[in-house]
């Protein structure tokens, strides 16, 4: 379904709730299915943990994943060790585009038996559960995090634990922070010094607790986007978030100061504030915070900031090429977009026009991220209920603040 947004005004105030982060809850349902002591709270409510909490209890012998990448790469290491179980794990086309083999390759270096269904290297494939004795891999570790958190993941339940040594730049460095501080808060001991991880095998019985998850901070871009693109004295207030957080996407506080816009702490509510002007030029690298790449894009389009992002060598293998992507749509509304296989340059500013339409390419963050344009143009949002990847309650979210959205 497409819906077209107008040219809209937002109220001088407003609050909303976001739920939990996604990252955080497909790390923290794969602990508690292998320590099911553990209660969570303000778990995620997006297509992709939904995914994750239905194959982690399905004993289907298919378990089809969609475009769930962190689902597909922790389940499946998650279904190497469930001894005694052949599992085939698939997704959707895109999903079948996107690669596995380094994880796939260190898993079996550790005593796992993977097979490709259909092509090398890409889902889908075989797995055959079986105790892992091995502790000692190396793997690349420029290509994506997530292979190393899936491996990190189920390294306690392995005999000897886990030794790993990461090979080249380490890419997305926050979420292996995030896999490992996590760990700790169950109660499994880690180091992380230099290129090499070691996770400590855990054979007795975790105190049984209940974990918080905090909101999502990708979700929460949407909103620096907005209050960076609305009137000085703008506000919007959204819950529930630490000071301290665990995901890498928080340096928005920071990232947004260049667009005039504050962050305050009142507790758990964050309150974002237009207090200024934007300044200049944005020279950007993102190799820690890849998902908040295309709301930065847009924002400096919006405002006819120029930009110069770097470190964004990860966008071509997720949900689409993001970087292709983003190219295409924001040409169409009149900027000047170059990329290379790690960078976006981008001049010009989003002039009046005709309703454009975006194409959103099975990208949940495509739609999230033009979304704020409606604030300065009318546009169409095509297949927009792609957000729920993440965010399904995006667009009741945006309404609340006064968008106005025509489905
Ligand atoms: O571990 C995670 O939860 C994620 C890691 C990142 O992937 P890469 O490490 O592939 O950049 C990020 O883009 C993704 O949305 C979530
Ligand atoms: C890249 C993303 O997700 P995944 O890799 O889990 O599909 C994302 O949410 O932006």
């Amino acid at each position: 379904m497409h819906f077209t947004l107008q040219k809209s005004n937002i109220a001088k105030q407003s609050s909303i709730q976001i739920t939990g982060s996604k990252s955080e809850s497909n790390r923290l349902l794969l602990l508690q299915a292998l320590y099911p002591d553990f209660k969570l709270e303000n778990v995620s409510n997006s297509d992709d943990s939904n995914l994750m909490t239905n194959a982690l209890s399905s004993s289907e012998t298919v378990v089809d994943i969609h475009h769930a990448g962190t689902a597909m790469r922790f389940l499946t290491a998650y279904f190497s060790i469930q001894e005694g179980r052949e599992t085939v794990l698939t997704g959707s086309k895109r999903m079948k585009e996107r690669p596995i083999k380094i994880l796939v390759e260190a898993l079996q270096a550790l005593g796992a038996e993977i097979s490709y269904v259909e092509n090398e290297g890409f889902p889908p494939i075989k797995i055959k559960g079986k105790k892992l004795l091995k502790n000692k891999v190396s793997l690349n570790a420029n290509v994506s995090s997530q292979y190393i958190s899936a491996l990190l993941l189920i390294a306690s339940k392995l005999e000897n634990g886990i030794e790993l040594t990461l090979e080249g730049e380490i890419t997305s460095v926050p979420y292996i922070k995030m896999t490992l501080a996590l760990l700790d808060e169950i109660g499994v001991d880690s180091t992380f010094e230099g290129h090499v991880i070691t996770v400590q095998p855990n054979t007795e019985k975790l105190t049984p607790k209940t974990l918080t998850v905090e909101s999502d901070w990708s979700s929460a871009s949407y909103y620096f986007s907005i209050v960076a693109l609305s009137d000085i004295g703008t506000e919007v207030t959204i819950s529930s978030y630490k000071e301290n957080s665990l995901q890498g996407d928080s340096a928005l506080i920071e990232i947004y100061k260049n667009f005039g816009v504050s962050a305050t702490f009142n507790g758990n509510a964050l309150t974002i504030k237009k207090e200024r002007e934007d300044e200049g030029r944005l020279h950007l690298d993102l190799r820690n915070a890849p998902d908040i790449a295309q709301t930065i894009a847009v924002s400096c389009f919006a405002l006819g900031m120029p930009c110069y992002l770097t470190g964004l060598h990860t966008l071509k293998i997720k949900e689409t090429d993001r970087l292709v992507a983003l190219k295409t749509e924001i040409e169409k509304l009149g900027g000047e977009v170059r990329i290379t296989d790690d960078s976006l340059h981008l001049k010009g500013s989003c002039e009046p026009k005709p309703l454009v339409s975006i194409a959103t390419y099975n990208d949940h963050r495509m739609a999230m991220a033009f979304a704020p344009l409606a604030l300065k143009v009318p546009i169409v949002i095509e297949d927009a209920m792609v957000v729920s990847k993440s965010y399904p309650t995006f667009w009741e979210d945006l309404e609340t603040l006064g968008f106005e959205i025509t489905k």
